[in-house]
């Protein structure tokens, strides 16, 4: 037996195992590292989050990425040359992090590298009849592999894909094993770059479980801030405050098609951008309006969005006038004005946390899933993952890059 499987064998017949899982999102921000300590599978995972931190990108990674990033029109020379380039920076930057947290490359179990998505493309979301379901993340893994010395998991979307699903959301796998609970309905929301969801109802069933993506986050607001203030985010929603919601420009932005799709969906930055709020704006006849305006509408876009799906699943789900609890995870949990915009559209039969509440950080839920399904390839039966509604089959997610 060769020695990285064997080394694969011992990991997976631990009682517990050191993964670290990384998450590059679409905001472009940086690189979260999450090191997990993770026992058991399915159901009995268990996770302490030992260390994490976010990497920020350098502007000129930012801008590498934004080179190819969510564009149906790409150099492909540069392309092929950023795939390999990113996975050795986000190697060392690994190797860096170790350093500082003075942990050894070879006490590290496994890596589980989600990759940059550089295109998502849903059949429902592209214009070529004869294909599929299609999805691009890069960051080459073997060259993570080689840089750091840690046999490396990666590129876990294609598989759902193969097997019948979208290829995201996946959060379903890891809220499930980890979130669900036997006392209290839960519903987990995630506001990264595009905002998703999973209701998880009490002493849920796999099968119970909704996954899915609801439309922007803070994707638009992050693209409108970088236009036209040049910062990166509207930090606490403070441009949004200053502003006045135009109620003709938010309908026009809620009759996006994407918005009215039957969940689950998924979707991603291809739809979700300033086009789409210049469509926006000319179909409402809004092009005049202020910047601090156009903010205010498009933070309250986003609240209404959340807000409307999480009420729509009342309609999927039988008991829902008893309380549910919802955690909140991503960037988007620490804009104030849009967490008290969501809260006021909510009913009282919702109380909103964040999901620190459940011992996962905000910033760190993504990364931790990710270490999470990296598990679940290890030592997970491939019986856990199954009962997704379009998709019966089992599947273990990631394909295994070994250092050498
Ligand atoms: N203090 C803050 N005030 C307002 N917004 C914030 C703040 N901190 C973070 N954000 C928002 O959160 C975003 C980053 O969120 P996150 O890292 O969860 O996104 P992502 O993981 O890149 O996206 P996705 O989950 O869609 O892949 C920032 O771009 C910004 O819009
Ligand atoms: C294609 C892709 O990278 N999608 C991401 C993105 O970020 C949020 C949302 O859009 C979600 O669908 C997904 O990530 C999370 C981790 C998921 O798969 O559950």
């Amino acid at each position: 037996m060769h020695n990285h499987i064997k080394r694969l064998v011992e990991s997976a017949e631990k009682e517990s195992r050191l993964i670290i899982g990384l998450m590059s999102g679409t905001s472009l921000d940086g690189l979260d590292i999450a090191l997990c300590d993770i026992r058991g599978c399915g159901t009995t995972t268990q996770v302490k989050v030992l260390q994490f931190t976010t990497c920020e990108y350098p502007e000129h990674v930012k801008e590498k990425v934004r080179q190819v990033f969510a564009k149906s029109l790409v150099d492909l020379e540069y392309l092929t040359l950023l795939n390999g380039w990113l996975g050795n920076y986000h190697g060392q930057l690994i190797v860096d992090t170790l350093a500082y947290w003075g942990i050894a490359n070879h006490d590290i179990d496994v890596i589980a590298s989600h990759g940059q998505t550089i295109y998502h493309c849903p059949a429902h979301q592209h214009k070529y009849s004869e294909f599929g379901n299609g999805t691009l993340q890069i960051a080459d893994a073997d060259h993570i592999a080689v840089a750091t010395h840690i046999t490396t998991l990666s590129d876990f979307r294609q598989k759902h894909i193969a097997a019948g699903g979208e290829g995201a959301p996946l959060a379903h796998y890891g809220d499930y094993y980890y979130f669900s609970s036997k006392k209290e309905h839960r519903l987990l929301l995630n506001i990264g770059g595009i905002a998703n969801l999973t209701w998880l109802p009490k002493n849920c069933a796999f099968s119970d479980v909704l996954c899915s993506d609801i439309g922007a986050g803070n994707t638009i607001m992050d693209a409108y801030m970088q236009r036209h203030f040049q910062v990166m985010y509207d930090q606490n929603g403070e441009v949004a405050k200053s502003g006045k919601v135009n109620q003709a420009l938010l309908d026009s932005l809620m009759a996006a098609t994407f918005i009215k799709r039957e969940m689950p969906k998924t979707t991603g930055p291809e739809v979700f951008n300033l086009a789409l709020l210049s469509q926006a704006q000319t179909n409402s006849n809004t092009d005049h309006l202020s910047h601090n305006d156009v903010m205010a509408t498009l933070n309250m876009f986003s609240a209404k969005v959340i807000a409307e799906h999480i009420t729509l699943l009342s309609s999927y789900v039988t008991q829902v006038n008893e309380p549910v609890n919802v955690y909140v995870s991503g960037g988007g949990y620490h804009n104030t004005l849009l967490m008290e915009k969501v809260r006021a559209q909510l009913s009282s039969d919702y109380n909103v946390l964040s999901s620190q509440a459940l011992g996962i950080s905000p910033d760190a839920k993504e990364a931790v899933l990710f270490a999470m399904l990296a598990n679940e390839t290890l030592v997970g039966e491939s019986t856990s993952v199954k009962g997704e509604s379009k998709q019966s089959q089992p599947i273990t997610m990631g394909k295994i890059s070994f250092p050498d």
